[in-house]
């Protein structure tokens, strides 16, 4: 049984249950959106996953990459990386380790969250390939269902797997003059494996067999995007629509079958094309939660690409996405560390909140609200306790206070809020 069979059969699970509380819905309500598939609780049948909704008439979520790379494999720095998720409010962690002992690595990370948990089984699946027979390219559909079925016995809650790279799509991939080509790792993989052995993605070919295993174990798959645009000027051509077509046919096999899925979007999209890239998924996907990675809105800023994916994020929210994918300040430079993983979640949070509140969220209001007065009344702690970064203003206030106990030193004395206020009291 999966949250959605549940869901159809008119059962409101524990699950269902905690989540509408969280998000103040009706439970009734949450089912329905469960059962149609515009909500999913990723949580896996054999993990105390906290249940956490994704989608349509819930709250913006907001995902943690972490993971070790082949230049960098610390399980200590992960375990730390995935404590400051948990800290800081991250809805969702990734692990997307390539370096070191991948199911030990694994282990610790949900040894140390109750956070739902996801993984892209084919980064395994290649590294095992390799050992094994020498390249990433030589998997076999042994190693892969392998994978993927000791992957779900073990706990994760979901899975980006990049079914929509088939043959068809890589030769719109071929007739395409991208700058950037395939910029997905776990894209990559396939697409490799594709142009070499002309054979099909067996992730698609035998995508019924891949359902059965999801099922069993109520793993949610994340279509993976593989044909993401890469930069700003490769955004929603051929070939990213044409994967998005493909992936828009499998939502319907999930949900005849059961199986919970959202879709995983770009990438690189410039700001004027944000709206259209999640109305066209909205559409094509039938109204399937969205997965977005950024969006980054220029490709000028390495150092602060947490930035430029924070303000594509805030809008693609507003404009239909349902779950944000952080990116951190050492995007496309270097493997992030504990401080890019803080730095990069807050952003991504502080566009999920921007996005609610255009939304018109009530909790995302009562937020704002509740800050507002603590702003009027000078209570410090009350604006700290409140903060999406509880620490960082509390310290800078402590670094150059006021004379005046209840202004800021930005003007002191002058304070605005306090002239008007005393003369208020007269
Ligand atoms: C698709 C996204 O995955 C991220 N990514 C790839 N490998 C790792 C890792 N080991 N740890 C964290 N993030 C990673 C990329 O930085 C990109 O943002
Ligand atoms: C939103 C999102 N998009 C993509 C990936 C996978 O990364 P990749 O496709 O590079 O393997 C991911 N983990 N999250
Ligand atoms: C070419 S870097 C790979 C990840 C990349 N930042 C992306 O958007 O997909
Ligand atoms: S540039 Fe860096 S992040 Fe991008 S695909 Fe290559 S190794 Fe990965
Ligand atoms: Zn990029």
């Amino acid at each position: 049984m999966t949250q959605m069979t549940d869901a159809k059969n008119n059962i409101i699970t524990k699950e269902m249950e905690i989540v509408a509380k969280e998000e103040k819905i009706n439970p009734e309500k949450l089912r329905k959106l469960i059962a149609k598939g515009y909500v999913v609780i990723p949580k896996n049948i054999h993990r105390n996953t906290k249940p956490i909704g994704i989608g349509d008439n819930l709250r913006t979520k907001v995902n943690v990459n972490i993971g070790t790379s082949p230049d960098c494999v610390d399980i200590d720095m992960e375990i730390r990386k995935t404590k400051i998720a948990n800290k800081y409010g991250a809805h969702a962690i990734m692990d997307l380790s390539t370096g070191g002992n991948l199911p030990e690595i694994r282990k610790a990370i949900m040894e140390n969250t109750n956070l739902p948990i996801g993984t892209v089984p084919i980064y395994e699946i290649g590294i095992e390939s390799r050992k094994k027979y020498g390249r990433v390219i030589d998997m076999d559909e042994d190693i892969i269902f392998n994978v993927i079925e000791r992957q779900a016995k073990e706990g994760v809650d979901f899975m980006t797997l990049h079914c929509g790279i088939t043959k068809n799509s890589v030769e719109s991939l071929k007739k395409d003059k991208r700058i950037m080509g395939v910029v997905s790792r776990g894209g990559a993989f396939l697409t490799a494996y594709i142009m070499y052995h002309n054979k099909e993605n067996p992730l698609y070919e035998q995508f019924d067999y891949l359902l059965e295993i999801l099922k069993e174990h109520d793993v949610t798959l994340s279509l993976g995007d593989g044909m993401r645009p890469g930069c700003l000027c490769d955004n929603t051509d051929r070939p990213q629509i044409h994967e998005l077509i493909i992936l828009g046919e499998l939502v319907d096999r999930c949900r005849e079958a059961g199986v919970q899925v959202m879709v995983e979007g770009p990438g690189h999209v410039p700001l004027n094309n944000i709206e259209t890239n999640m109305k066209i998924q909205k559409s094509i996907c039938k109204n399937a939660p969205f997965y977005v990675l950024g969006p980054i809105v220029t490709d000028m800023a390495p150092g602060y690409d947490h930035i430029t994916a924070a303000i594509g994020g805030a809008l693609a929210a507003y404009s239909g996405a349902n779950f944000l994918c952080y990116v951190t300040p050492a995007e496309h430079i270097r493997l992030m560390d504990e401080n890019d993983v803080k730095e990069g979640l807050i952003a991504s949070k502080i566009a999920a909140q921007a996005a609610d509140v255009a939304k018109g969220n009530p909790l995302a209001w009562s937020m704002e609200k509740e800050m507002a007065i603590a702003r009027k009344n000078h209570n410090w702690e009350k604006q700290f306790e409140l903060a999406i970064d509880k620490e960082k203003p509390k310290k800078m206030r402590e670094e150059l206070p006021s004379a005046d106990e209840k202004a800021c030193s930005v003007c002191g004395e002058f304070c605005a809020l306090l002239m008007v206020e005393e003369l208020g009291k007269r």
